[in-house]
């Protein structure tokens, strides 16, 4: 087992969020966590990267005990995140925010570089704007493109999806398989159950602090209790059609480029929010 998140409790003050969660996530594989607004899923992500610590419980990872390790440690140790609200360096170029990515790495990172470019070429052409300046759709490439930098296990993505335009939800998607098949672990944090489910693994429910329900990602897609409360109703036949690799070429991409920048304002937003947040709990810690 690469991640084994065992039992773990985690509050706010005296506010328990998370009440005994167990998720493994095996070498390999994209495990998706899914669940309604609060239900403990960014929680459980932020435990697992050192962000928030652990009532009790402990999070293992690559054979070793690290709920106690700081999170610059555990980046080194290989756990890689792309946060929520993208956390780019705004007055940064697209390329100076990548290599922050590597900055702990001690070698030479020119080749994960040609890499990120590579699974991003959107990135490529724009490598000397400054990140604060990319759409929202860009920023978030930049952040799983930042988090590959630091050459991570296992990759922690964070609502990958939130507030892009539908065409670029799919690329985003076809990119995440794509890392995988690269041989990088994927535990991934999604609203967007339906895409969610269609390129994980295995998928674990989330309700209120506890994991109500675990199965291959198939099944679930098929479950009729989780498909009235996420999928948006029983039939299934106002689903989005599966996300195709093939035609998540750089045409789509461009094609969509001035929907998703009317999409940066909603993702800025958003990311104000996650940047008041995270001051509020570094006070509170
Ligand atoms: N900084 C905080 N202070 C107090 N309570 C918090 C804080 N962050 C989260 N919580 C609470 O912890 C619980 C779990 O929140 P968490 O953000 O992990 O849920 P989530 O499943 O990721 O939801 P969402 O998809 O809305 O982000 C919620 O009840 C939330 O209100």
């Amino acid at each position: 087992m690469l991640l084994e998140i065992d039992d773990i409790h985690v509050h706010y003050g005296k506010i328990a969020a998370l009440k005994g969660i167990s998720v493994s996530v095996e070498q390999g594989e994209i495990v998706t966590l899914i669940g309604a607004n609060g239900a403990g899923k960014t929680t459980t992500l932020k435990t697992v990267s050192g962000l928030r610590s652990l009532s009790s419980g402990a999070v293992r990872f690559d054979g070793r005990d690290i709920s106690r390790m700081p999170g610059h440690k555990r980046v080194l140790a290989g756990i890689g995140q792309a946060p929520e609200g993208r956390g780019i360096f705004p007055g940064m170029t697209v390329e100076e925010n990548l290599l922050m990515g590597a900055y702990a790495r001690k070698d030479d990172s020119s080749k994960e570089l040609a890499e990120a470019y590579e699974l991003f070429p959107r990135l490529a052409e724009r490598r000397t704007q400054a990140g604060g300046t990319m759409s929202g759709g860009e920023q978030q490439m930049l952040a799983i493109g930042r988090a590959l930098m630091a050459k991570p296990k296992v990759l922690l993505l964070d609502e990958p999806s939130m507030g892009l335009a539908p065409m670029l939800v799919q690329q985003i998607f076809s990119i995440i398989q794509e890392i995988n098949r690269r041989g990088t672990t994927v535990l991934l944090v999604e609203q967007n159950a339906q895409q969610a489910l269609q390129v994980a693994h295995r998928a674990y429910v989330l309700e209120t602090g506890r994991v109500v329900k675990s199965a291959p990602a198939g099944e679930l897609l098929d479950d009729p209790q989780v498909r009235a409360a996420y999928l948006g109703g029983a039939s299934g036949e106002n689903l989005a059609p599966a996300p195709d690799v093939a035609s998540a070429d750089s045409d789509t991409a461009s094609a969509d480029s001035d929907t998703a920048s009317a999409d940066s304002d909603a993702a800025s937003a958003k990311s104000d929010v996650a940047t008041a947040e995270t001051t509020e709990e570094s006070e509170e810690d």
